[in-house]
């Protein structure tokens, strides 16, 4: 019978950029029992592989659906919720097992699959060492260390059932995670943006809102209303869904709270544009959803007393407003996209959202983590009943695909807008006085909505074709439409087939204005709406305060002209208008805007990149525009109106505003590679030299000679980053090392990014790998870590000496391949 050793020796592996982190021998609690193997953690995966004469399971885990990793008793145990497993394994100390965790995403929208795997290595040390080095290589962008999520929880969002998401679900899965967290529960409107505008944000690494839309829209304008923002634009924003309509979290791919934890665990963000809206009162709001007028809008605030019902309020609310139709009197002024934008972000563009790799789904705070014991051929009917999605036959490798979200990677930073888009567009706007490409559109309307993300609410699509990060926004309106045309685009059924049909019309706009003229009919017949189109406007407080309580009075009375349903108001009458999302919250954010706003009958507003919150406006007393950035500290680079030099639609430096796979945003200057930067490598001590060449040579000689990549000069045995020596060498190698910069422990870096001749070819290395020679454990420093974090790492207690990786490498694809199991 083979052992390990053997098996090992006569592995052929292809080499990709795939680092390899850590490998030694663990067994694997099955459904047929414990399988002794081994265990191997690469940057995108762990695979585990059977070292048996009966058999050669293989287990890959990619790494986008690994979301945690604790110690865990001996035993295979199968948990009924992540509370249940983070309770028991979260109390062990030290353990010779450990567990890891997947969450894998389903199709139809179904709750995630959630599943554990776990291991039994040699030692407690060893054991120890998987676990910090499977969550580096989770959330690759941070150290534990660094993770702080400050976590805002509306206890009244949607059904009031925040704390119990929390609590059972985003809870322990940060602590699975290992993600620290601070928890502020609301304790009013008002709070969290009072937080994020005043108190110190430092400490923290990304926020996160456990709530509906509404609570992440005060956020963010908290957060953008400080006066060092600059500073904070690139925090992470996301939320873990619990309001009502929750339009972000859908239009991410991300509707059930686990895999919005799992993103969080991940600290992986994605680009988002922010649409800022200013309010007759010259009050700025940033929005990152959607900004409604007209039938949105009025549905979303006029059914605020219908909280109760959860998300079916929209519904409900919503079928008495088609059925009885408003029709609003305004023009729509717009800035087109450019071809070339238009083609960027609608062409071949899917409501699904781009996610960079990384994002998982959840399952739900019922379902209850199984063992593998418990799922092998079992049917995925039973959302815990993986078909071993990653436990495979022999020879038959099976990589967990990962969740149909995670599309591109690259997420480009949104298209450069300019901020000043509508700057010099006098209110009202006089017949010709528009720059040169603007276009106007006469209502009078029964809605328009201009969107920055496709779902509205999760079950409301507003333009399938509208992409979080493409600098435009799609302007959805509806004209002289009846109720019968608009069911189909009120229901979720809307494709994007139906755009520009039957009375949806739908442009890419970069900046738009919206002037409502002051009336409201409930009447689409000729006269009605030939009655409306010059109409007087004037406003008055009262007025607004009675739209904004969503009062029907004024829409119900008949017009003294012609008898007909409608009338020109005693005063103007606008729709709500509604900037953030489609959740109730907003319109209390909305309706206080509105109240002090005084008269201007007009609506500007800009999309440069923006946050789109369902913003609102109700009523004519809402101006909207998106030009005015955050008050900043004097010389601060203000990127906004870095941007503004050039004309009406002019490019500029872009400004974007990033959120994660899952939810998470963060404001960047200058596109998402400003913050998706990765960090610099760390830096490399040693190069790697051959077995052979190290062999031969003292350890001090080794150090001496080995202070500058030389990765060109390493054959192809290198790949396995560790070389033998003796342990008689190891102490020297220790005091070698540390005279050097080496960090204690035994490890040291052996090299940085590179280049290896790999049989005529030369082949990239990964990042910089990090030796402990003490025991011949040969982790990778991952990228991030600087050298301190690596001597951490490299301090720890060490496993016993594993098998030495040898082995040859073979360009046969791009996948590991085992030639002898
Ligand atoms: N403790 C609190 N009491 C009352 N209101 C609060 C509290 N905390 C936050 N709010 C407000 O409640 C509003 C509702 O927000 P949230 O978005 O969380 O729920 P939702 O409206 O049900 O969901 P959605 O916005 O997705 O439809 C927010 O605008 C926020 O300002």
């Amino acid at each position: 019978m083979p052992g390990a050793a053997d098996i090992v020796d006569n592995m052929a592996f292809t080499f990709n950029e795939n680092a390899l982190m850590m490998r030694s021998k663990a067994s694997l609690y099955s459904s047929l029992g414990v399988l002794e193997g081994l265990l191997t953690l690469y940057q995108n995966r762990l695979v585990w592989s059977e070292m048996s004469n009966r058999s050669s399971n293989q287990l890959t885990i990619s790494m986008d659906v690994l979301f945690g990793a604790t110690l865990s008793p001996p035993g295979k145990f199968k948990f009924k919720s992540f509370e249940a497993a983070s309770v028991t394994n979260l109390s062990i100390e030290s353990s010779t097992h450990f567990t890891v965790y997947t969450i894998m995403a389903r199709e139809g929208g179904k709750r995630p699959l959630c599943d554990t795997w776990t291991f039994m290595v040699d030692s407690e040390e060893e054991s120890a060492m998987w676990i910090t080095l499977l969550r580096c290589a989770i959330r690759p962008k941070l150290s534990e260390e660094e993770v702080n999520v400050l976590v805002f929880l509306n206890p009244v969002s949607g059904k009031r059932k925040a704390l119990k998401v929390f609590e059972s679900i985003a809870k322990p899965i940060f602590e699975i995670g290992g993600t620290r967290y601070t928890l502020k529960i609301t304790q009013s409107a008002g709070f969290a943006a009072r937080f994020v505008e005043n108190e110190d944000l430092s400490a923290y690494s990304s926020i996160v809102v456990v709530s509906g839309d509404g609570l992440l829209h005060e956020v963010l304008n908290g957060l953008l209303r400080r006066s060092d923002w600059p500073k904070h634009k690139a925090l992470p924003i996301g939320v873990v869904p619990a309001g009502t309509g929750n339009g972000l979290a859908k239009s991410l791919d991300c509707i059930w709270p686990e895999q919005a934890a799992v993103a969080v665990v991940k600290a992986e963000s994605r680009p988002m544009d922010i649409m800022s809206a200013t309010l007759a009162s010259g009050k700025t709001e940033y929005c990152f959803l959607s900004l409604t007028w007209g039938l949105m809008a009025d549905i979303d605030i006029e059914s605020e007393s219908m909280r109760w019902a959860g998300s079916a309020r929209l519904d409900l609310y919503g079928t008495v407003r088609v059925m009885n139709l408003r029709y609003y009197g305004g023009r729509l002024h717009y800035l087109p996209a450019t071809e070339a934008e238009a083609e960027d972000s609608g062409a071949g563009a899917s409501h699904k959202p781009s996610v960079p790799g990384g994002m998982v789904q959840g399952a739900s705070a019922s379902s209850s983590i199984m063992n593998l014991a418990d799922r092998t051929n079992q049917g995925v009917d039973d959302a815990w009943g993986l078909p071993p999605p990653s436990f495979s036959s022999p020879l038959v490798r099976h990589s967990p695909k990962p969740m149909a979200s995670q599309l591109a990677s690259n997420i480009q930073p949104a298209v450069t807008l300019h901020p000043t888009l509508t700057a010099g567009i006098q209110l009202p706007i006089a017949e010709g006085s528009l720059p040169p490409r603007w276009k106007t559109i006469e209502g009078p309307f029964v809605q328009v909505i201009a969107t920055n993300v496709p779902w509205l609410a999760t079950d409301f699509l507003a333009c399938q074709k509208t992409r979080i990060s493409d600098g435009t926004m799609d302007l959805v309106f509806s004209r002289n439409v009846s109720k019968w045309q608009l069911i189909p685009y009120m229901s979720s059924s809307a494709k994007d087939d139906y755009m520009n049909k039957d009375g949806i019309e739908n442009v890419k706009a970069r900046a738009f204005i919206l002037e409502p003229t002051g009336l409201r009919t409930t009447s689409r017949s000729e006269s009605s709406l030939r009655s409306i189109q010059h109409p007087e406007p004037t406003m008055t407080d009262a007025a607004a305060a009675a739209v904004r309580s969503g009062r029907k009075s004024t829409s119900s009375a008949k017009s003294p002209e012609n008898g007909s349903s409608h009338r020109p108001l005693s005063v103007p009458m606008f729709s709500s208008l509604r900037l953030k999302s489609f959740g109730k919250s907003s319109g209390r954010n909305a309706r206080s805007s509105s109240l002090q706003a005084p008269v201007p009958a007009r609506v500007r507003s800009e999309a440069y990149s923006s946050y789109h919150q369902q913003t609102v406006g109700k009523s004519s007393s809402l101006r909207v525009q998106g030009l005015t950035p955050p008050p900043q500290q004097p010389g601060a680079a203000n990127p906004l109106s870095d941007a503004c030099s050039g004309g009406y639609g002019s490019a500029g430096s872009p400004t974007t505003t990033k959120t994660t796979t899952a939810a998470i945003v963060e404001t960047v200057e200058g596109g998402a590679s400003a913050a998706a930067a990765p960090r610099p490598p760390a830096q490399a001590i040693f190069s790697l030299r051959s077995e052979t060449e190290l062999a031969s040579m003292s350890v001090a000689e080794a150090a001496a000679q080995t202070t500058a990549p030389a990765f060109a000069t390493i054959n192809a045995t290198v790949p396995a980053p560790r070389v033998t020596m003796s342990p008689a060498t190891t102490d020297a190698a220790a005091d070698a090392a540390k005279s050097i910069g080496a960090p204690d422990g035994g490890c040291r870096l052996v090299g940085e990014h590179g280049i290896v001749d790999l049989d005529g070819e030369q082949v990239e290395l990964g990042p910089v790998k990090m030796e402990c020679l003490a025991n011949l454990v040969s982790v990778v420093c991952p990228p991030w870590l600087d050298e301190s974090q690596c001597a951490r790492v490299g301090s720890m207690p060490l496993p016993k000496i594993v098998e030495p990786i040898k082995g040859s490498l073979s360009r046969e694809g791009s996948m590991l391949s085992f030639s002898n199991i």
